[in-house]
């Protein structure tokens, strides 16, 4: 496995061991454009655990939890469901990983979401991972996903591609503007598309030696 930053200790001048916070990189970018394929491969290179939002938004939606209907209601019209209960999943997974580095795919998706993050975690992303794909491959890509997804129809997806424009590229340009993205052309096949993050992945590893 290919390493990348060490989150666990730090020695400080004293040789006190001083415990690191956990490396978070966010991944981003337009529904279909690839995040989840792509984060499998990070996870085998880098030894990142992946979570994502939208999957763990799923898995309560289908546990019978009060907020079921709630969030089955939000994705089924694109809509974002509230922070509170996504950064809560988020860190519940986080905490019961054991590890030190993660991939949190699909958020966040406002500035609402980003805010809450922070405050609640008091973790800022190493760095962004943005997933560039035009409009017409994603709904392509969406159309053809086959994977049961109530979501995965022509009319959530223009909801989702409206609410990804309106409210998540802001987020985007947040992170660029503080030189924090990663941009990456998704719009080419898988292998070549891993190729390009490898090569961040990588940049980011020298930065730190
Ligand atoms: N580079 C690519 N070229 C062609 N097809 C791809 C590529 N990357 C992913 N796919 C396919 O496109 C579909 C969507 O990919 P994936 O689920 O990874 O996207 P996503 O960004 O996680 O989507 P969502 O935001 O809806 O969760 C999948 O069927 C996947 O196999
Ligand atoms: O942070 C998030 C992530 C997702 N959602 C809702 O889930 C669906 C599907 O998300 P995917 O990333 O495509 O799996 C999304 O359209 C939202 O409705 C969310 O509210 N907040
Ligand atoms: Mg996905």
């Amino acid at each position: 496995m290919e390493t990348v930053v060490d989150a666990s200790t730090s020695e400080e001048a004293n040789g006190s061991a001083v415990e690191k916070k956990p490396i978070v990189v966010f991944v981003l970018g337009g529904p279909g454009s690839g995040k989840g394929t792509q984060c499998a491969y990070i996870v085998e290179h880098f030894g990142f655990s992946h979570f994502s939002a939208g999957d763990l938004l799923r898995a309560e939606m289908n546990s019978g939890s009060e907020n079921g209907l709630m969030i089955r209601s939000m994705i089924n019209e694109g809509k974002i469901v509230p922070s509170e209960v996504t950064v809560n999943l988020l860190q519940q997974a986080m905490e019961e990983s054991g590890n030190d580095k993660f991939l949190i795919d699909g958020f966040p998706r406002n500035e609402e979401n980003r805010a809450a993050f922070e405050a609640v975690t008091g973790i800022e992303p190493a760095f962004v991972l943005f997933f560039d794909c035009p409009k017409e491959e994603m709904e392509r890509r969406i159309l053809n996903r086959n994977q049961g997804r109530e979501d995965d129809n022509i009319e959530t997806a223009r909801k989702r591609f409206k609410v990804f424009l309106e409210s998540s590229l802001p987020v985007v340009e947040y992170y660029e503007s503080i030189g924090k993205l990663q941009k990456i052309d998704a719009a080419r096949p898988i292998e070549e598309v891993f190729e390009s993050v490898k090569t961040v992945f990588a940049s980011i590893n020298e930065k730190e030696d």
